[in-house]
């Protein structure tokens, strides 16, 4: 078993978050452990405060019980610590420990991974958007929300903006590109193509205008899982897919359910009618999102009632 001697650094970074939590009125504090901490030293310094203690194993967190701490397992050991941090912040929302809207001081190893010496402020309502712990456990998946939240967002803007005063619809595709690129083909032209990868990734706020220019054209718009656009103006392939989907809605719906079904890919698809957006997982609607003028709303699903099928 691996422990934890809990240096004289850690102690006074530990007093200092806590004293940031108490003077930013924030919600938690967050400490990432690298073996099973001296839990007493732990709890005597958290004083009652809530502490979310992640790990990268969970044996880590054994004996954590008794202390009234709360524990997260990241299991990312070889990942870089950011990424560590926002898996373990979505941990912690999913786990109902802290809230979406949270404040959390983050301590943690940023730069020396032999001890921990960076502490981070967080608002968990810039990073994680609206979105429920019930939404989270819903969308658990291959894709990583931080892309998935990205073309929702985007997604959302289009149906709520669309292009000059018209309303737009359209739909991504993200994840298991390959399989969708096969399951796919050219509407038209591609006005994507050509251009290095650097340039077509979604995180950049140019390619996300450039797209809800594309969004105007027919056909899908293809999402690697780390974020890239791999091609737009996709058909997709709708046959031998059964789905079951609500009355009214037409070939661009259909079309994004089968995807759905047949790959790993989640789709999302924006209705020109009315700009909803709906996200398709295994041929099924598991999220709609309704157009609103104020902030996005993720709504529960049971709205689609009327259902048709195909075979
Ligand atoms: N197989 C497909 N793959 C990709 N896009 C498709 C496919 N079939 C249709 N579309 C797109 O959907 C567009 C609109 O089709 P349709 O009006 O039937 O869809 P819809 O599901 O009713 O959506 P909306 O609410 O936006 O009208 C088409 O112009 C085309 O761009």
């Amino acid at each position: 078993m691996k422990y934890q001697k809990l240096s004289s650094q850690f102690n006074e970074f530990f007093k200092l978050a806590i004293q940031m939590l108490e003077v930013a009125e924030a919600d938690a504090v967050l400490i990432f452990i690298d073996g099973i901490p001296e839990w007493d030293k732990l709890k005597a310094i958290a004083e009652g405060h809530k502490v979310i203690v992640a790990a990268d194993r969970e044996e880590f967190l054994v004996g954590i019980e008794e202390t009234g701490l709360l524990g997260v397992v990241v299991e990312l050991e070889e990942s870089p610590i950011l990424e560590k941090l926002m898996h373990a912040l979505v941990e912690a929302v999913a786990n109902d420990q802290i809230s979406t809207g949270a404040k959390v001081v983050a301590l943690y190893s940023g730069f020396d991974e032999e001890r921990i010496d960076t502490i981070s402020f967080i608002r968990l309502d810039e990073r994680l958007g609206r979105l429920t712990s019930r939404d989270l456990r819903k969308l658990e998946t291959s894709v990583p929300l931080e892309t998935l939240k990205m073309v929702v967002d985007l997604a959302v803007e289009i149906g709520r903006e669309g292009r000059e005063g018209k309303p737009v619809g359209t739909c991504f595709v993200v994840g298991d590109h390959r399989k969708v690129l096969s399951n796919s083909a050219p509407a038209g032209f591609d006005p994507l193509k050509g251009y290095p990868k650097k340039e077509r990734n979604i995180s950049d706020r140019s390619v996300r205008e450039n797209l809800k220019e594309i969004a105007q054209l027919d056909g899908a718009i293809i999402v690697n899982a780390d974020g890239t656009v791999e091609a737009a103006g996709r058909m997709l392939d709708v046959t031998s897919a059964s789905v079951t989907l609500s009355k009214g809605l037409g070939a661009r719906h259909w079309a994004a359910a089968a995807i759905s079904k047949k790959t790993k890919g989640i789709s999302i698809a924006v209705s020109e009618s009315n700009g909803t957006v709906r996200l398709f997982q295994g041929g099924e609607v598991v999220l709609r999102i309704e157009p609103s003028r104020r902030a996005m709303k993720w709504k529960d699903l049971d709205f689609d009632n009327n259902q048709n099928t195909t075979d």
